[in-house]
């Protein structure tokens, strides 16, 4: 069954439904599961491990094996933070990013409904994602990519995946509006975050954390947050493994946004539950560069209800906290990925996040995503001939 986060009316799950009929809030997936926890022993590590929650028909599944990401502790960064950090490492997933278990449900669900075409507009992950699962599901795809704004790997992989890619003059909220009209005009599937599939399967995170830790929720999880799918889904995840009874406590959930894209942010600050929508979003981190976030209702439940936060940064705080992670712990994301480090910081020095909070960060999105920035922020390699004694020089030099 599919309810109205709002109305709380009510829809069967064979309907293609975005948004309430009734009052225009965005849905959600109820599920009723009643299994123990030791029914997840000994599966294959995806986030099918988990397939009593995933509402769809089991026999459909279209899977490249996403979820079971990494989940490394970062002594140096928590050391110097004073905090227990972990980092769920999402950039391991098969396209780079934690859009692919939201991507293996939703397309799940295409193959059940029986749709042609799916489609999305997207920031740059969403389309690399998509491209992929349809090609696998072997259905046409259509993506609409705000110009000039979508970092290069994620261009290379739509385009190579065989999506028709259609570069939209206007930023991505508007490309998302045009493509829902599409969707509702049932030209194609649509298969952004406000479609409720998409956010079983990313709620797998939550599953994750929780089972890695034990059955135990950590103090806090902090995220960054663009469309706000992904703060959503994670809560939803843990929340369902609390009413399980798999879990007896549940972590603050924290979204961070950059400074040029922040209405969650804002409203959280005002402690209001309505966004005011940004027009003109900027940020560096591309992949957050959003607006108008379709699932705001549900990200700012998420962090009231969980006594959670959410805060931004700038982008030179993006930056700084992308290569401290890439060099003090060998982890390499996207900028967008970095928000949640650099929040993290941040809430630190403010006193907001408590010393010895033991802390999982997520970093949604791999560092080759977007090569330009990456090689921007680095030193130009040095020119030499292969000489030995020129090698030893420079060597030395450095050392
Ligand atoms: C790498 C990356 N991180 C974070 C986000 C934000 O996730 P959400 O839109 O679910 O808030 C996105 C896309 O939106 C993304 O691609
Ligand atoms: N960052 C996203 C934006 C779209 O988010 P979605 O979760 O609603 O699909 C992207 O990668 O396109």
């Amino acid at each position: 069954m599919i309810e109205c986060v709002s109305c709380k009316a009510k829809y069967d799950s064979d309907e293609i439904i975005y948004t309430c009929e009734k009052c225009g809030a965005v849905l959600e997936v109820v599920v009723d599961v009643d299994v123990s926890k030791e029914t997840f022993d000994c599966r294959k590590d995806t986030l099918w491990k988990y397939k009593e929650f995933m509402p769809v028909d089991e026999s459909k599944i279209v899977s490249l094996d996403e979820g079971g990401t990494p989940f490394c502790k970062c002594e140096k960064l928590g050391k110097d933070l004073g905090v227990e950090l972990y980092v769920k490492v999402e950039g391991s997933n098969p396209t780079g990013s934690f859009k692919d278990r939201g991507m293996s449900v939703g397309m799940t669900k295409a193959m059940e409904l029986g749709v042609d075409t799916v489609g999305c507009a997207s920031t740059g992950n969403t389309s690399a994602s998509l491209a992929a699962y349809a090609a696998r599901a072997g259905l046409r795809c259509i993506v609409l990519l705000p110009s000039g704004k979508v970092a290069l790997g994620k261009l290379a992989q739509a385009m190579f995946h065989g999506a028709e890619v259609l570069s939209v003059n206007g930023n991505f909220d508007e490309a998302l509006d045009a493509v829902t009209q599409l969707a509702l005009e049932k030209h194609l599937y649509l298969l952004n975050s406000i479609n409720p599939y998409r956010l079983e399967g990313q709620k797998s995170i939550g599953f994750e954390i929780v089972h890695e830790l034990g059955w135990n929720s950590p103090d806090r999880i902090i995220l960054p947050v663009g469309n706000a799918g992904n703060i959503s889904a994670i809560w939803k995840g843990i929340t369902e493994f609390h009413n399980a009874g798999y879990i007896s406590n549940k972590p603050m959930m924290t979204g961070i946004q950059a400074e040029g894209a922040s209405p969650i942010a804002d409203a959280f600050r005002k402690n209001a539950m309505d966004i005011i929508p940004v027009k003109n979003p900027e940020t560096i981190a591309t992949a957050i560069r959003i607006g108008a976030p379709v699932s705001s209702i549900k990200a700012l439940r998420a962090i009231y209800d969980s006594n959670g936060y959410s805060e931004t940064v700038t982008d030179d705080e993006i930056l700084a906290a992308q290569l401290e992670l890439a060099r003090k712990e060998g982890i390499g994301v996207e900028p967008a990925s970095a928000a949640s480090i650099a929040g993290l910081k941040k809430l630190v020095n403010d006193g907001i996040v408590d010393k010895g909070e033991q802390v999982v960060c997520v970093v949604t999105g791999h560092l080759l995503k977007d090569p330009n920035t990456a090689i921007e922020a680095s030193t130009e390699p040095i020119e030499i001939e292969a000489d030995v004694e020129q090698l030893k020089n420079i060597l030395l030099k450095n050392k």
